[in-house]
């Protein structure tokens, strides 16, 4: 994926002027950056849900998951991932056999026959990520989809991902506001600066300060002192 001197505005007012980035096929990068820096502004230019005002992006098409799940609530799990298949052309024989696969990837494997609301957040959130991954698109686009859910739920959520990752080789980006996330997930995390949204820092994430809270703390406390100093003074953030 490479983005080259992008610019967007909303009202006349800049939240891009002239970004950079290059993002390598099957690398997993974390987005950053306070509230207003564009994160989500990005991922729908690359996702082709808004257009950009100037520059260029290329990226092949894009599966993209939100924070809530959006699944459709009249369709069981099984129904809404099945749905996702058939729009990607996957014909009806082969789709039950491949909900269930896409199921049992997500550790769902008994779960598809319930409906939405019979789903707590975190299996919504999961069947949201079979519903992506039914798509069948290299690249996997993220905002925010595990902030409204417990954090042992996350956890959990983390390691699913991360498995799926390594068995698919999706290229994947994600926005978070939360430092330990973006370290514990990202190979590579990207700090948006809040005024007009270059970037304020970049860091790779060994393997190491991916899995060990205590290798990862002192990284995450030199994004965290520059994600403070972008935000201005506003309260810690996680
Ligand atoms: N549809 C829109 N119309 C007008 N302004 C918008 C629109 N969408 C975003 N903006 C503005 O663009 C800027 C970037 O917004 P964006 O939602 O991309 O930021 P973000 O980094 O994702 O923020 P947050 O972390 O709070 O979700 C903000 O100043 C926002 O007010």
């Amino acid at each position: 994926m490479e983005i080259a001197n992008l610019s967007k505005n909303f009202a006349s007012i800049p939240v891009f002027e002239g970004l950079d980035l290059s993002i390598s096929s099957g690398e997993f990068v974390c987005l950053v950056g306070g509230s207003g820096s564009g994160k989500s502004t990005l991922l729908n230019i690359v996702a082709g849900l808004d257009h950009a005002d100037g520059g260029t992006v290329l990226a092949p098409p894009a599966a993209v998951m939100f924070q809530e799940s959006a699944l459709l609530p009249w369709l069981s799990a099984a129904g809404n991932i099945s749905l996702a298949l058939k729009f990607a052309g996957v014909p009806r024989q082969d789709r039950q056999q491949r909900t269930q696969e896409l199921l049992n990837l997500v550790r769902l494997p008994d779960a598809g026959y319930r409906l939405v609301h019979q789903l707590s957040g975190g299996m919504q959130q999961r069947v949201a990520l079979a519903r992506a991954l039914a798509q069948n698109r290299s690249l996997l686009l993220m905002d925010e989809p595990f902030s409204a859910l417990d954090s042992i739920t996350r956890d959990f959520l983390h390691d699913e991902l991360e498995d799926i990752w390594r068995a698919t080789g999706r290229t994947i980006v994600l926005v978070t506001h939360n430092v330990r996330e973006a370290i514990r997930l990202g190979q590579r995390v990207i700090l948006l600066a809040s005024d007009q949204g270059s970037i304020a820092g970049e860091w790779r994430v060994s393997d190491t300060q991916r899995h060990d809270a205590v290798a990862g703390a002192a990284l995450a406390e030199t994004i965290r002192t520059v994600l403070h100093r972008e935000v201005h003074g506003l309260a810690a953030v996680s």
